[in-house]
This record gives C-alpha cells, sequence and structure tokens, in this order.
C-alpha cells in the first residue's frame, strides 16, 4: 500500500518507498489518501472498561443496551394528584414524593403527588395542580380541567422509551455529554469503549515562539494550540506535546522513543535546508504509506508506518505541513481518517451543498477551501491562503473543490468542521 513519489499509474511502487525530495508528479488523489489513511488503522483498539467520567470522547465498543424499563415505573409527569376513574375523589394520604413506595389507591379516590413519584397502584391519571380543587373540609378533589380526565393522562407509563434490552445507541457511538446522560439513565456504572489511540505532537521549527507578539522573523505557534484540542475532539489522547529544534538528532530520537499509537509532526514536509522529517523516517525504518496528496493546500503531508513498539504494537506517524492552512487540511486528510479508526469512531460522511458562490479550484489537485453554510448554500471566505487561519475561522466547515473549481449553484462536498 506503499504511496510514494514514484508510484506507477496502477498504484504499485517500482522502487520501493522513495523518501527524497522531489517532483510531486504521482501524489495520491484525496479520496485514495483517506482510504489508505482508514485501512492503515486495521482493526480498532481492543475494547476496555470505563467509568462514566472517564468514558468521554471514547466509542462505544458494543451497542448500548438498557439495563432497565425507562421509566421503569409508572410516574407522574406533573405535581397534582393521582386520581382513580372520574371526579369528584376522595382525598386519602399524605400524599406521594418522588423516590417513595406509594400503597394502592382505591376506587374514587385521590392523593397528593409530585412530579416523578412512582404513581399508586390502581391509579388511573394524574391530575394537574392547576385543574383541581381540593375541599379540605369536605376532604373531597373536584375536577376543574376544562375536558374530562382521560386514563393514562399525565403518567408516564413504564417503559415508554425503552424496555430492557432494548438497543439504544450502536457500537462505534462517539460517547458525548449525552450519551453519558443516557448511559446513566440507563442503569450504566461503566460502558465498554474501544481504548483512545494515544498521540504524541511533535511541533518542528526553531522560528516558532511559545508567547507573545511575533518579533524578529520568527511567528508564534500556531499550531500546538489548535491541534491539541482538535486532536481530542478526534478521539485521541494526547500523552506528549514538545517542541523540537530543526536538529535531526533530537527529531529522531523523539520519533524513534515515542511509545504512541500515532506521531503527529508539525512542519519540516518540504525539502527546506533543515526540513529533516523525510531523512529521519528513513533513519528510523519507517515505511512511507503516503508521500504527498493531491490536495491544496498542504500537498507534502504524509503517513508512514513506524518500526512497532517492544511489545508489538503499531506505531504510525502522520506528517503535516507547517503552514497552519495546510497542516489543517493533513489533519482532516490523514489523520483524523486513522484516528477515528483506531478509536472506533464511525466515519462522518461529508454533506452534499450547494455553492452560493463559485468555489476556486486548483488545476490538477482537489482543494480543501474553509467556507461558511447557511442552510444548503456554501459560500467561500477570504483569507484561505496556505499560511492563513483568519478563514479558518471563520468557518464552519471546509469544501471539498475537484480540480476546476465549482461553478455556482452546483452540488459541493462539505466537511463539517469541529466546534461549529
Ligand atoms: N521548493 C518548494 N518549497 C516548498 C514547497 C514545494 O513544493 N517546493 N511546498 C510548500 C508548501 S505547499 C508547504 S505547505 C510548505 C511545507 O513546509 P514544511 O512542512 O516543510 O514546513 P516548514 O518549512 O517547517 O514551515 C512552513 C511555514 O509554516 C510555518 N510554520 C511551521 N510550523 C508552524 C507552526 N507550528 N505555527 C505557525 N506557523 C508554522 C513556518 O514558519 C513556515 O512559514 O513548504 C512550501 N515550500
Ligand atoms: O499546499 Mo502548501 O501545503 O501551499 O501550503
Amino acid at each position: 500500500m506503499t504511496a510514494s513519489r514514484t508510484d506507477t499509474a496502477d498504484g504499485t511502487a517500482p522502487h520501493g518507498p522513495d523518501t527524497r525530495p522531489g517532483p510531486l508528479r504521482a501524489a495520491r488523489d484525496w479520496e485514495r489518501a483517506r482510504a489508505i489513511a482508514r485501512s492503515c488503522a486495521g482493526q480498532p483498539l481492543p475494547a476496555v472498561p470505563r467509568t462514566l467520567a472517564d468514558a468521554l470522547g471514547h466509542a462505544l465498543a458494543e451497542p448500548l443496551l438498557a439495563l432497565t424499563d425507562l421509566p421503569s415505573f409508572d410516574t407522574a409527569a406533573m405535581d397534582g394528584w393521582a386520581v382513580t376513574g372520574p371526579g369528584p375523589w376522595r382525598l386519602a394520604g399524605a400524599g406521594v414524593l418522588a423516590g417513595a413506595q406509594p400503597g394502592p389507591l382505591g376506587p374514587g379516590s385521590a392523593v397528593p403527588i409530585a412530579t416523578g413519584a412512582r404513581v399508586p397502584p390502581g391509579a388511573t391519571a394524574v391530575l394537574r395542580r392547576e385543574h383541581g380543587e381540593a375541599d379540605a373540609g369536605q376532604g373531597l378533589l373536584y375536577d376543574r380541567c376544562p375536558g374530562p380526565v382521560c386514563e393514562g393522562q399525565d403518567i408516564r407509563p413504564r417503559g415508554q422509551e425503552c424496555r430492557s434490552g432494548e438497543p439504544l445507541l450502536p457500537a462505534g457511538t462517539a460517547v458525548t455529554e449525552r450519551v453519558l446522560g443516557l448511559a446513566a439513565a440507563a442503569g450504566y456504572d461503566r460502558l465498554t469503549v474501544h481504548r483512545r489511540p494515544s498521540v504524541e505532537l511533535l511541533v518542528l521549527g526553531d522560528e516558532l515562539l511559545g508567547e507573545g507578539v511575533p518579533r524578529g522573523g520568527r511567528v508564534r505557534d500556531a499550531l500546538g494550540p489548535l491541534l491539541v484540542p482538535w486532536l481530542r475532539r478526534c478521539g485521541a489522547e494526547l500523552i506528549g506535546h514538545h517542541r523540537i529544534a530543526d536538529d535531526p538528532g533530537p527529531l529522531r530520537e523523539a520519533v524513534r522513543r515515542s511509545p504512541a499509537d500515532v506521531v503527529l509532526t508539525t512542519g519540516s514536509t518540504a525539502a527546506g535546508p533543515v526540513d529533516f522529517l523525510h531523512d529521519t523516517l528513513r533513519s528510523v525504518g519507517a515505511r512511507l504509506l503516503v508521500d504527498s496528496v493531491a490536495v491544496r493546500p498542504g500537498h507534502p503531508m504524509l503517513l508512514a508506518e513506524l518500526p512497532a513498539t517492544a511489545d508489538g504494537r503499531a506505531r504510525r506517524l502522520v506528517g503535516l505541513p507547517g503552514n497552519p492552512l495546510a497542516a489543517v487540511s493533513g489533519l482532516v486528510t490523514l489523520a483524523e481518517p486513522l484516528l477515528r479508526h483506531l478509536g472506533g469512531h464511525r466515519d462522518p460522511a461529508p454533506a452534499r451543498l450547494t455553492a452560493a458562490a463559485a468555489l476556486p479550484g486548483h488545476p490538477s489537485d482537489t482543494r480543501l477551501l474553509p467556507v461558511f453554510t447557511a442552510g444548503r448554500d456554501v459560500t467561500p471566505l477570504p483569507f484561505d491562503g496556505p499560511a492563513m487561519l483568519r478563514g479558518l475561522a471563520l468557518a464552519d466547515a471546509l469544501a471539498v473543490v475537484p480540480p476546476g473549481g465549482v461553478p455556482a449553484g452546483t452540488g459541493v462536498d462539505v466537511l463539517e468542521l469541529p466546534g461549529r
């Protein structure tokens, strides 16, 4: 599955992986690069138990089955009175609070009840407080409801939402805050999820500043702050984040020693005087799976298989180009599909929307363009150069623009951006 720059048209590499910088004649097309990133993940990482508190961001390794009927008892949906049959009713008992186990309610009787309380056996409806008038002296409750009280009114019957054993969510569902709420309601203390892929982030470039205003020909590291939370949203567990000097020694050692499932580098993918990534990959015995992709920005992105850990665990490396928008392109093209598959997440399908204005394309490559979507309309944003983040920060999606561009009024695939 090696995809080097020297690949032949049928996808075979006649001379083995070529890690030398060179002309990008046979760069992988964008879809194929994404497919290689997905397939090189192999099977998702093993299933592990996690407490609810620790399960956020993982993917379910098995379907979430209800451990109980929901609700698990006939429940009052409103504050008022549990009643049996038509009114007026004889008031009986001090009232039923949520959490109580009430005794049976006889025919023609009513008992005060709170929202969420178990409805007494024999009760046929709940009369809302605002629909009833209690006469304490007579011990009677009168029905002031505009219409008749129907059987089952304002009672949430047992099993209304689900029955015990019913599948609530399929395997592969991302554990969000909402899923945690449902899992707790359905009786779970722990969830069986896929282990999250561990990621070590290596940010390369002597010119990068960690703080303050860019000065003296140096620039702020924009990718550390952008990637750390983005990787977590892809279901990754960040186990290291280092800035590495433009020096082949420290980079080689960091790559060689990393225990991460995925090493993610930024910068150094091209052929500049201090772009050491290809040499490093060669020196650690990596196998290039994708070496440049026919996509703009970001075409020098790469994906490699690293030698396994001592205990036989597979490791991969994704090299993101240094230009920030190009790095995002590499992230969505190679890193996201790989991380999502390792973590057992389902793939989000691109949405097919309509270009509200012409979307400019590259003559021969796919272009990933920051866009704003409103309804089905896709509008390109300015400041979309490879070194710019201004358009991306306003965008809620990336349009996948085929070679030649997309005329206004035509369909286009868009990838939703996180945090839209
Ligand atoms: N002769 C050629 N030169 C370049 C080519 C090419 O095909 N032939 N490709 C260009 C493209 S496209 C890109 S993208 C870059 C890729 O460069 P590298 O991955 O080697 O990245 P660097 O050279 O280290 O940096 C490029 C650029 O990005 C800035 N940068 C790097 N890291 C960060 C960061 N963390 N935060 C903000 N900015 C960052 C860096 O200062 C440079 O300005 O190569 C082109 N050249
Ligand atoms: O395509 Mo580069 O990746 O122009 O920034």
